[in-house]
């Protein structure tokens, strides 16, 4: 280590005075780096070229004195054994400090030492940061820039945090002009959305101080604090370095080898591109941390609304837990248990298990399991058609959610600045999670409606193959679609058989390959009579999944026909028989089923049954009687599934962008 101005880059004077500044305190620059600027970095640290090997890990790079730290203790003049925290000339009163709180107190701390010029004792390192003007976070993007993140959902975030830094200043400025306090006129917004935002972007918890203030005078959140030089190095996921707290300074250590030349890099933690850009103004295309946060906007007479609820009356403690961890992963998000279900590597397990609630149906939600961490059907027979079903639902919310962000892209022109480009990497970014999950659903439902194919290791590739070759080519980067690829392939799915999804006409391959094709036949006999006479049945798949339920169950009811089904069938029928009541009267049917019930009726249809070659209806089967297509047309509503019908063409966003829908019936595999 060494005082010499060598370690920074000519062009930064400001920075030579930082570093000479902070050894004349007691701190050091390793000789082996030095301070460098560039157009997208900005200021940065660097292992300087010339050195002959690369820097070995355990490196102290950086060494901060505590005594050129600025925070909260300073504002209150602290003092304790280990370190002393003056207040340098900005003394607000000790009962504002404690009534407004350590957040705003720093923010107002540094307002005012910024105030106090050159005369202030840490001039040498607030004139180093960003000024007021020269911010870059979205809070600041002008007309010229916002056009750039329109409809990503930035504009929102920006507009409710200034929603809540504007109640907190309008609070803090109000308490402290009531305290007497001289000068508030110079603590104006402008300079606390400056000091608020140096804060955000630069900060450290207080963690860095454990070797100086006393442990019971260290809360676990809410000071932050600033360390001169310390807090130079810029950003990258995953880059190994440790904060080293001593009693009386704070070392920055790289954890790996950094070659000559290479930047010395920070690691601010595992942050999203959407927490980078709202809070450091800067994004990191292929972010391997990146993930989508989702909003629910869950109601409250909602079953997840509910649920919550119940939470709360059962564990009063988890109304702490204010934050919903409902996120979309990248497919190269790294944090993953080993033994993390595919589905849960992509939808966080909180997301997955609120949109399976959501989904779910009555008889699924007799399986709700409420905990003081969880919320969540419990698996079991029966059970995935929640898990469908909400796969399905967040399908066509991947589908709009990407399609809306190209689309509000379409007429921006080349990026011409540093936000225009962030902007960029952010929407793509976000896209790319997109249709990252977008395949990893598609794939779930795939097998679920897969009847053919097992789920041998080279059933599932032949199957991945067709999946993956319905991609649109050029979407998604090759990279990206191998490691999709790869996390289907080496993780566990939550769905551990195919084919439990069926359209229509495949119901019939549940019978035994002799009763099928009557069955069938005689299916298309009352299709072919209700489109005639009852039209709009025709175009109601509830009702005709009721219809095609209705003559499975009758033959379930035929002993001459039950001992002829297989046992799935067999099972499935006797669950539902178990789970859904026969409704007492014939309350909330449908008009086109209400109007089929009275043409079968009439037509008494159980005397067809024996033409159709269908022996086991035609007695009295209960075959189309008007309470079982009533329970039927219930038990459809219920476990009918829509999915989204060829959700990648969606996204070549060619010719209409409707989102079609199929109608599909769940049948638990045994
Ligand atoms: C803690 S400061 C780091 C020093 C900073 N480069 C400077 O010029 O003062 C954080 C700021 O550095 C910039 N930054 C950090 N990491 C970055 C990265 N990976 N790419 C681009 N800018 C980055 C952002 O402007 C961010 O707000």
């Amino acid at each position: 280590m060494a005082a010499l101005s060598d370690q920074v880059d000519p062009k930064l004077e400001a920075h030579t005075e930082l570093v000479n500044w902070v050894i004349q305190h007691g701190g050091a620059v390793s000789k082996t780096v030095r301070i460098s600027q560039d157009a997208s970095r900005g200021v940065h640290l660097q292992v300087k070229a010339d050195l002959p090997s690369a820097i070995p890990k355990e490196t102290k790079v950086i060494n901060t004195p505590i005594s050129v730290s600025m925070s909260w203790y300073n504002a209150v003049g602290y003092e304790s054994p280990h370190g002393s925290f003056p207040k340098y000339g900005v003394d607000f009163p000790r009962s504002w400090i404690d009534q407004i709180g350590p957040e705003e107190t720093s923010a107002f701390f540094l307002m005012g030492q910024y105030l106090r010029g050159e005369e202030g004792f840490w001039y040498p390192y607030l004139r180093t940061l960003p000024q007021p003007g020269q911010l870059t976070t979205p809070l600041f993007f002008g007309e010229e820039d916002v056009d750039w993140i329109q409809g990503t959902g930035i504009p929102e975030a920006s507009v409710e945090r200034i929603r809540i830094w504007e109640r907190k200043f309008d609070e803090a400025i109000t308490l402290l002009e009531e305290s007497g306090f001289l000068d508030c006129e110079r603590f104006t917004w402008e300079l606390y959305l400056w000091a608020s935002t140096i804060i955000t972007s630069r900060a450290f918890s207080a963690k860095v101080l454990s070797g100086a203030v006393q442990p019971d005078d260290l809360p676990e959140d809410g000071i932050s604090v600033l360390l001169p030089l310390i807090d130079l190095p810029n950003h990258r996921p995953m880059a190994k370095v440790e904060w080293r707290a001593g009693d009386e300074d704070i070392g920055l250590i790289v954890l790996e080898d950094v070659a000559p030349g290479e930047e010395v890099s920070n690691n601010y933690g595992p942050r999203n591109n959407e927490q980078l850009f709202m809070n450091y103004g800067f994004c990191i295309a292929g972010n391997p941390t990146d993930y989508r946060i989702v909003h629910l906007g869950v109601k409250p007479d909602s079953p997840l609304g509910q649920a919550k609820a119940r939470q709360l009356e059962l564990f009063p403690q988890a109304a702490k837990n204010v934050e919903e961890h409902y996120y979309i992963f990248n497919p190269y998000y790294p944090f993953m248990a080993p033994e993390t279900p595919m589905e849960h590597s992509i939808f966080s397990p909180a997301l997955f298990n609120a949109l399976t609630v959501m989904e779910s149906n009555v008889r699924e939600r007799k399986m709700l399991e409420i905990t003081e961490d969880t919320i969540r059907i419990i698996p079991g027979y029966g059970n995935n058609h929640s898990i469908y079903a909400a796969l399905a639902q967040i399908s066509f919310e991947l589908i709009a959610h990407s399609t809306n962000l190209k689309a509000s892209a379409e007429d921006l022109p080349e990026p011409t600045n540093l936000n225009h480009i962030h902007s960029q990497i952010y929407r793509n970014g976000q896209i790319l999670i997109d249709e990252s999950a977008l395949i990893i659903a598609s794939w779930c439902i795939a097998r679920g409606r897969e009847h053919k194919r097992g789920e041998s290791w080279e059933d599932t590739k032949a199957l991945l193959h067709e999946l993956m070759e319905r991609f649109p080519a050029g979407l998604l980067p090759d990279d990206v679609l191998s490691r999709i690829r790869v996390r289907i392939l080496e993780r566990p799915s939550l769905i551990t058989k195919n084919g439990e999804l069926y359209r229509l006409g495949e119901l019939f391959s549940l019978l035994p390959a002799e009763m099928q094709q009557p069955s069938q036949t005689c299916f298309q006999h009352i299709l072919g009579e209700a489109s005639q006479n009852v039209p709009p049945m025709a175009s109601d798949p509830q009702s005709l999944f009721a219809t095609v339920i209705c003559l499975l169950i009758a033959t379930y009811n035929s002993p001459e026909a039950r001992s002829r089904l297989p046992s799935r069938l067999s099972c499935w029928v006797a669950f539902l028989l178990e789970q859904y009541p026969l409704p007492s009267d014939a309350e909330g049917v449908s008009e086109p089923l209400e109007l089929f019930q009275e043409y079968a009726k009439a037509v008494n249809p159980a005397s067809w049954a024996a033409g159709d070659g269908v022996d086991w209806l035609a007695e009295d089967s209960g075959w189309l009687d008007a309470k079982w297509l009533h329970w039927a047309w219930i038990v459809a509503g219920e476990e009918m599934v829509m999915i989204p019908l060829d959700p990648f063409d969606i996204l070549k966003m060619e010719g209409s962008l409707s989102m079609l829908k199929q109608a599909c019936l769940y049948v638990p595999q045994e």
